[in-house]
């Protein structure tokens, strides 16, 4: 995306911040350059006839770490799809996980193809075909590799994905858990959709818990009125977007598409929006707001937070001088490159990166393989608990209300409500918010409890570097 010649590549940016966060640390510099290298990337190229022709495609598996296996890393259907893209994102993933501490390596897939040029039938046939290289190889695999969506692809690839596994391995009783972000009825959790999207929004509230961290951000107060700035309204974007403007009363000031801007600084109705591309596949002809054809100009805009979900090095030597958002959350993988990260911060800018901030999709994915593995829906064992708790206490409520002849009664209802204690959706969502705060805690201990750390990436990374550093060192390399 970024177009200035000095310019490191995706991969080179990543690895540049690595090593700024490593220089910080205490480490040898063999194990650092053990940690930071991809440490194989499978490249596939194969035939699929089609529209009375042979196709030819281009994938790729990256697997960056395996000091703890399975690997994890979604597929990405775009035609920018090359090795480095997919190394730097793999990379990124083994951060990820290790910050938000899931149980996982790093990985990451990519198919050169633009998923908009083909009908669903033919999207079907190819991805089964590019799955069936990877599975022949256990590139995908529920105890090795698994795989989820990323940009272009979605429930139904997993879906198609999951079903060419289980035909290719017939006697896995754990072919379910060879992919994550799968529908429903093919072994998917709820909550995983909006997974990234709703993190995103833990992330914000957890930044806004602390009145310190948005005073560094030269903001202040909550959420509520905040103008925001999202590009990208895909899966992630329009989530978050969603999330923000309907439950924390945020103003989505302005949408960038591939095609253009929407801008309205009362606020744009997000899902008006999402329909509207839907429905003409483009943000142009939107009624009652501003459009810029030039949407990357609007990255520039005045606005209290500036959310860039689309993809990588968006945020780059040409325009970072430029960018005037205070805070900047990157809700997508690598959207600010190694040099402009650096302009950013001279500027007093904060940003939250990428490996926290849409560590969301990851965690929910967590929860879905774990489910998948149990055979037991989730959240079957802890909904018994949480039902004896809530027992307990409606209970000790009567029994303090009776003793001290309160008379207090509980409102009609209220106390079948509590009893039947929390189902799935809720179960992951309180999953999820805890894991991001708790990472945020771990973050931020280090961005302002050690010196010489200056901003919030080069703490992600720091925390993320030591925990497989940890892993390394007890079992071995
Ligand atoms: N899907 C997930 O669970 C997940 C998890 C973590 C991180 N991410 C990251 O989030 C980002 C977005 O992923 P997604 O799954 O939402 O993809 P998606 O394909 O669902 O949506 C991407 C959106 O961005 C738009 N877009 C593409 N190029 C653009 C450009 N140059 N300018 C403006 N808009 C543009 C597309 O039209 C689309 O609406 C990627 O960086 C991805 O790696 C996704």
């Amino acid at each position: 995306m970024s177009s200035s010649a000095a310019e490191p590549s995706f991969r080179e940016s990543v690895d540049l911040m690595f090593d700024r966060a490593a220089a910080l640390m205490d480490m040898s510099p063999g194990l650092a350059q053990k940690i930071r290298v991809c440490n194989s990337t499978y490249t596939v190229r194969f035939g699929v006839r089609l529209r009375g022709k042979i196709e030819t495609f281009t994938g790729y598996r990256s697997v960056h770490s395996e000091h703890m296996e399975p690997v994890k890393g979604g597929i990405r259907y775009a035609l920018s799809v090359n090795q480095d893209e997919v190394e730097a994102l793999a990379a990124l993933m083994t951060y990820k996980c290790a910050l938000v501490e899931t149980p996982f390596g790093g990985a990451k897939g990519g198919l050169c193809i633009d998923p908009r040029q083909w009908d669903e039938r033919e999207l079907e046939q190819i991805t089964r075909r590019f799955a069936y290289e990877l599975i022949k190889r256990d590139l995908i695999h529920p105890a090795q590799n698994v795989p989820a969506p990323d940009m272009g692809t979605g429930e139904r690839e997993m879906a198609w994905i999951v079903d060419q596994y289980s035909r290719m391995n017939t006697t896995d009783i754990n072919a379910k858990a060879c992919v994550t972000g799968k529908p429903l009825n093919s072994g998917g959790i709820r909550g995983r959709v909006e997974a990234t999207g709703r993190g995103v929004q833990y992330a914000l509230r957890e930044f806004f818990r602390h009145p310190e961290d948005v005073a560094r951000a030269k903001l202040s107060g909550g959420l509520d009125g905040k103008r925001v700035i999202v590009q990208g309204l895909g899966n992630v974007g329009y989530h978050l977007a969603k999330f923000l403007a309907e439950e924390d009363g945020a103003r989505i000031t302005a949408i960038i598409e591939r095609d253009g801007a929407l801008v309205d600084e009362k606020g744009l109705d997000v899902e008006a929006v999402k329909q509207w591309i839907t429905s003409t596949g483009s943000v142009k002809g939107f009624p009652g707001a501003g459009f810029v054809e030039d949407g990357a100009a609007v990255l520039e805009a005045d606005c209290d937070i500036l959310i860039p979900a689309a993809m990588e090095g968006v945020i780059n030597l040409d325009n970072a001088a430029r960018i005037r958002a205070p805070l900047i959350v990157e809700a997508a993988n690598g959207p600010v490159t190694f040099g402009a990260d650096e302009i950013l911060r001279q500027k007093g800018a904060l940003l939250i990166p990428d490996m926290y901030a849409n560590a969301g999709g990851v965690t929910v994915s967590y929860f879905e393989w774990v489910k998948n593995l149990s055979h037991i829906r989730f959240g079957r064992m802890q909904r018994r608990a949480e039902e004896a708790r809530s027992r307990l206490l409606v209970e000790e409520l009567e029994r303090l209300s009776a003793d001290r002849g309160l008379g207090w009664t509980l409102a009609p209802g209220f106390k079948d409500r509590f009893l039947t204690g929390s189902d799935e959706l809720a179960l992951v969502r309180s999953g999820l918010d805890d894991t991001m705060r708790i990472a945020y805690q771990s973050m931020r201990e280090v961005w302002l409890g050690r010196e010489n750390v200056e901003d919030l990436r080069t703490a992600a990374y720091i925390v993320a570097i030591e925990r497989v550093a940890a892993t390394y060192r007890s079992k071995g390399l």
